[in-house]
């Protein structure tokens, strides 16, 4: 079967900055795929060679078997791509605007059923014929969504897609590209909400300065890095020696890691000789912010 997505040996340069060293990925038709990595990472300079936005320094990129430089159109209709910004047409509504998107693809009459099951996956079926300079910015957001999927793309890139948008979308719209997963599209997916990707991606590839950092299917990623965490509630104060095992700390909670679980004793006998007081103690499994934090090395809000 024809790979969704296969790049090889990419490389971009913007003048002497080097924003990707050499991409290799190949992602199967029907993966649901994540795309991870701290702010400056290069996710988006590779989301925007797979579109032909960009062109390559060096290596290839095939979209469903076809070329992204020597066969752009057939590579381009394979690909729907949700941009991380609002941007859009001002002048149609949205039934409008994803009926001349389709067009832009070859598609049409026959492709208006597929236009209003997106409209109504989306939630949008009561703003169908509202100018799209009219929608609330959550709204313009899955209308943008219904735009890169007006052609009915075999593979589909969301560029952070639930970036400030509120729970009741964000359930929507996983619901649908679910949906539109378990049809047989492909789904490669940028979020700064790890436990997103954790819930929904078969596999995960990690980037850190325009290298792919880790590859491999969430539940590896997380069995690789099975070491568990300590969370305790205390009174008092910390001793010395136990504090480059804190992980976390919050009022009178601390997260200690457990590179083994022989630790916790450790851990427990110093804080009785220093006379802190253990309140509660609860064992957690660690997830994949935690391994990201590892490898990349980022921290929270950097995340994307
Ligand atoms: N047109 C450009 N000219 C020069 N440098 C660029 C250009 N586009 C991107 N870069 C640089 O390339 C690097 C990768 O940027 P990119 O936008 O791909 O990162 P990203 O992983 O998508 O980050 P974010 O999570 O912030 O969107 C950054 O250092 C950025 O400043």
């Amino acid at each position: 079967m024809v790979a969704a997505v296969e790049i090889q040996g990419i490389t971009k340069h913007f003048g002497a900055f080097e924003a990707l060293r050499g991409i290799d990925l190949t992602i199967q038709a029907g993966e649901f795929f994540a795309l991870l990595g701290p702010n400056g990472a290069g996710k988006s300079t590779l989301i925007n060679l797979l579109s032909g936005l960009l062109q390559p320094t060096s290596g290839h990129i095939r979209i469903m078997g076809h070329d992204v430089q020597s066969d752009y159109q057939q590579a381009r209709m394979a690909l729907g791509v949700v941009p991380q910004e609002l941007v859009f047409d001002p002048f149609f509504n949205v039934r409008e605007m994803m009926r001349f998107q389709a067009g832009y693809f070859g598609c049409g009459a026959e492709n208006d059923d597929w236009v209003d099951e997106v409209i109504e996956g989306l939630g949008l079926t009561d703003k169908a014929h509202t100018n799209m300079r009219q929608l609330s910015g959550g709204m313009k957001r899955r209308a943008l969504i219904a735009q890169a999927l007006a052609h009915q793309p075999p593979v589909i890139v969301l560029d952070e897609p639930t970036a400030g948008v509120d729970v009741e979308l964000r359930q929507m719209l996983w619901g649908f590209i679910q949906k539109l997963n378990q049809q047989g599209h492909t789904i490669i997916l940028t979020t700064h909400y790890l436990e997103e990707a954790e819930t929904l991606c078969e596999r995960v590839a990690m980037m850190k300065q325009g290298r792919i950092v880790a590859l491999d299917s969430t539940k590896q990623l997380l069995h690789s890095h099975a070491a568990k965490q300590l969370c305790l509630r205390l009174e008092g104060t910390v001793p010395a020696q136990l504090q480059p095992l804190i992980k976390q700390q919050q009022g009178d909670e601390v997260i200690f890691n457990l590179p083994d679980i022989s630790r916790i004793e450790v851990i427990l006998s110093a804080l009785r000789q220093a006379e802190v007081t253990v309140l509660d103690i609860r064992l957690q499994e660690v997830d994949l912010e935690d391994v990201f934090l590892n490898l990349v090395g980022s921290h929270g809000g950097q995340i994307s």
